[in-house]
């Protein structure tokens, strides 16, 4: 058996379907609406896990799924060295969005990172604490802003709605993931022009540490179907 992780609800999961479908393997949620299990027909042997997108890089690390599709922001953030523990196999054309780093609009002296950067000392001088900048991309915010040289701020965790954490008092700037940027501009803020951390878009990814002895040539097939060409795994 080979085991695929795919997201359990939402535009990524019905994309994924939508993927896959159009190549003839056929992905379907069986059971109730909100019943988190699935089917694949069109290749035998091959078994549907229904997971959260933010769960799929943890269990392809740790070897429980063999393949699993998730944007690719969420497998660079949550896993350390993240090339050595996944391989990607495709990128799939859907769930494109970007990472940017946004203040207020309001801030008409910040346009830059450099200006944030400035921003921030200041900021630490006249309240004595660091600019916070909210985000769930810990990892990647914390690398870019080390390779920009901006020190001088706290990341405080925000798990939804990160764009709200402004006008809520709990963050002076944001870092997430944007497409049409209607959240940012419903919220008064404006995105760093040289900002974009990474941009994402969902990915078929394999795991390096599932048992493969017995699902490699699963795998072969599949890969066949979906024309991929596999890398070393
Ligand atoms: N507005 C958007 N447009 C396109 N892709 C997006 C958008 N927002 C998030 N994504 C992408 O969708 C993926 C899943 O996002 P997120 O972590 O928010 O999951 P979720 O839908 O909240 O599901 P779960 O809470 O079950 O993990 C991420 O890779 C992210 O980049
Ligand atoms: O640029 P836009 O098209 O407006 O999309 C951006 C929004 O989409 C995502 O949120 P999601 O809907 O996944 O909800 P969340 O805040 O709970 O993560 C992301 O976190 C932004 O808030």
């Amino acid at each position: 058996m080979l085991k695929i992780g795919v997201p359990s609800k939402g535009r990524l999961m019905e994309k994924t379907f939508e993927w896959f479908g159009a190549r003839g393997v056929a992905m379907r949620q069986t059971g109730a609406e909100r019943e988190y299990s699935g089917a694949v027909e069109g290749i035998e042997d091959v078994e549907l896990v229904m997971l959260s997108a933010g769960e799929i890089p943890r269990e392809l690390a740790a070897g429980r799924i063999h393949l699993g599709v998730t944007g690719s922001d969420l497998v660079r953030d949550k896993l350390a060295d993240w090339d050595v523990q996944v391989a990607e196999l495709s990128p799939l054309g859907f769930g494109h969005a970007d990472l940017i780093i946004a203040v207020p609009s309001c801030w008409i002296d910040v346009e830059t990172v450099d200006d944030l950067d400035a921003a921030a000392a200041a900021f630490r001088a006249t309240h004595g604490f660091r600019l916070r900048i909210a985000t769930k991309y810990h990892r990647l915010v914390r690398e870019f802003l080390t390779a920009q040289g901006v020190a001088d701020y706290q990341l405080v965790d925000s798990q939804g709605a990160t764009e709200g954490t402004v006008k809520n008092l709990t963050a002076e700037a944001i870092a997430d993931i944007t497409s049409s940027g209607e959240t940012l501009r419903a919220n008064h803020l404006k995105i760093l022009s040289d900002s974009v951390i990474l941009q994402s878009q969902a990915v078929l990814f394999a795991s390096r540490s599932a048992d493969w002895a017995q699902a490699r040539a699963v795998l072969d097939s599949l890969a066949a179907k979906l024309r991929l060409t596999l890398p070393q795994i």
